[in-house]
């Protein structure tokens, strides 16, 4: 998936707007993704390696806040020939008509249905694998266990969430350390001081993380019995739950 370099925080600003998935942000969303989240690459192709595993003939893989497609595409690749549908679902408009043409650049006999729309309105149903690979965190956190509840009751026996998240952490030297690391690895991949401190700003009223605690509360309490986290750099994990 090409995409041009992040510069969009490289400008001093007078003021910050809050985060959007906007048109600017998609044309460089690759890139920003790539080096703003430790372990990306290997998380989205990993993905595939479960899809590959879990996905049953005959059933349903959600992508729910796919952007430009990275989930969906590694998924494809890995269950063809299994009569299986990918719905992949973004709210930004922009994502999706890149999403569309990253889509359309491979051949595949897997139907994908990609939907413009928010994740909370879309029915689940006969899912082995629903994917939420760094979208439920910018969900208002009230709506978080509905969502993850509809998720719950939309997958079959032995189906798997893959739930990936920026975390906080009750303990805050951890907190501290943990978020020093992740600003080295911003830095080492080349963002200034400046990019990181203003896409800081932007982000504060709207990506707001929880603690492993309470992902674990949550899943427990809607009734997953089967999850761990299989993934974690620094302040970024990724957790697997089986219904
Ligand atoms: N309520 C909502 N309804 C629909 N879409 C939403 C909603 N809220 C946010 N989004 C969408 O969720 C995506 C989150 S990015 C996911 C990366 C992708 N999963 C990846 O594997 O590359 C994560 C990040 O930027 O850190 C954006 O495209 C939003 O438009
Ligand atoms: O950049 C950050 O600090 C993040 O927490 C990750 C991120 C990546 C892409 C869009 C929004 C947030």
């Amino acid at each position: 998936m090409n995409s041009s370099q992040d510069t969009i925080y490289a400008q001093p600003a007078d003021q910050i707007a809050d985060f959007q998935f906007d048109s600017r942000v998609a044309g460089v969303f690759g890139d920003m993704i790539r080096r703003s989240v430790p372990g990306y690459a290997q998380i989205i192709a990993t993905i595939g390696d479960f899809a590959h595993r879990s996905v049953k003939p005959g059933t349903r893989v959600y992508d729910l806040g796919c952007s430009l497609g990275a989930a969906t595409l590694s998924v494809r690749r890995q269950i063809e020939g299994r009569d299986c549908e990918i719905i992949a679902v973004d709210y930004s408009e922009s994502m999706v008509k890149r999403c569309q043409e990253n889509l359309s650049a491979y051949v595949s006999d897997t139907k994908v249905d990609l939907i413009q729309g928010d994740i909370r309105d879309i029915k689940i149903e006969n899912a082995s694998m629903v994917i939420l690979n760094f979208t439920l965190q910018f969900l208002p956190p009230e709506d978080r266990i509905l969502l993850l509840q509809r998720i719950f009751n939309g997958l079959k026996k032995g189906g798997i969430l893959v739930l990936s998240e920026k975390l906080r952490f009750e303990d805050q030297a951890i907190q501290e350390l943990l978020d020093a690391q992740h600003l080295d690895f911003k830095r080492a991949n080349g963002y200034s001081e400046l990019e990181i401190s203003q896409k800081r700003s932007a982000l504060e009223n709207v990506m707001k993380p929880d603690s492993m605690q309470t992902h674990e509360t949550r899943l427990t309490d809607i009734g997953f019995s089967h999850f761990s986290t299989w993934f974690q750099c620094f302040n970024f994990a990724s957790m697997v739950a089986i219904k």
